[in-house]
């Protein structure tokens, strides 16, 4: 993730360099080329003002110098990693569930890997799927240098559509989703089966360039994410939360039954 300050001009500030005080910040919450500033776009397109209380929440861990590195390494490949305070969530959540078994759907360079590792039982294996073996050479990378035993990352390469359906139902702690926004809603269905009851759904660009939010962004990605995040928020055997952490995480534990008591303030009409 890329700052920039309100009015700032020349090269960005690396994450966690001091921001500008003022009314608010600039986040750039992707470095990929689809959501670089670029002059000739709209500012709004691709950044989103935030607060300083989200700005502090964002770096509010400070991140390893493995996963800088790692960061470094996805910048380079073009794959765009989870955000710092998205991967601070992700150790939280895996840690939450004790995760020993997590399937990882886009493993980019590592970056969320890293964190998914940090909050997992010692002896977790996360099984990562990603179409891009360098990408997958880049994760391994940094799982290494972050003194991780090779036996605990499961690396399968191939298109997520065709390895999911050969895991196993209900095996998995935590599922995180972090790939094709187009196939947002068949992973979810994926993910949901392969989850034990208890386990825990993560959703990486759940606000996806702060579009989802704007019902007059139609593109087909936007809808995508939006209508996977309606489909979990309507799913009462999911109890969920959007935490807007980096470009918006959304997390659900799996209860396997229908709940009941008060859900309505989960269904909005
Ligand atoms: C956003 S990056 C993942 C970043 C990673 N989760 C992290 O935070 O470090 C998305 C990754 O999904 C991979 N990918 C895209 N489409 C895919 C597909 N259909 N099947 C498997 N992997 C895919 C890309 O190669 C890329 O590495």
């Amino acid at each position: 993730m890329l700052i920039l300050p309100v009015g700032r001009r020349g090269p960005p500030l690396l994450a966690g360099q001091p921001l500008v005080a003022g009314l608010g910040s600039l986040v750039i919450l992707s470095d990929n080329s689809e959501s670089r500033v670029r002059s000739s776009r709209p500012i709004s397109d691709t950044v989103a003002f935030v607060s300083n209380s989200r700005s502090y929440a964002e770096f509010f861990i400070p991140e390893s110098e493995t996963a800088s590195a790692a960061r470094a390494r996805a910048a380079e490949l073009g794959c765009t990693p989870v955000g710092a305070g998205a991967a601070t969530a992700l150790t939280f959540l895996a840690a939450a569930v004790g995760a020993k078994t997590a399937v990882e759907i886009g493993t980019g360079a590592g970056v969320s890997g890293l964190a998914l590792f940090a909050g997992m039982a010692k002896d977790g294996v996360l099984t990562s799927i990603d179409v891009e073996a360098e990408n997958q050479r880049a994760a391994k990378q940094a799982f290494t240098e972050a003194g991780i035993a090779p036996a605990r990352a499961r690396l399968i390469n191939g298109r997520a559509l065709e390895v999911l359906p050969r895991l196993t139902d209900g095996a998995y702690d935590l599922v995180l989703i972090d790939a094709a926004k187009g196939e947002y809603a068949q992973y979810l269905t994926e993910a949901v089966r392969l989850l034990r009851v208890g386990g825990m759904l993560v959703i990486d660009n759940a606000l996806w360039h702060d579009k989802v939010a704007d019902p007059t962004q139609r593109d087909a990605d936007t809808v995508a994410v939006r209508e996977t995040g309606r489909a979990v928020r309507e799913d009462d055997t999911l109890v969920p939360v959007l935490i807007p952490l980096g470009d918006g995480l959304l997390a659900a534990v799996k209860t396997g039954t229908p709940r009941s008591g008060d859900t309505t303030a989960a269904k909005p009409s």
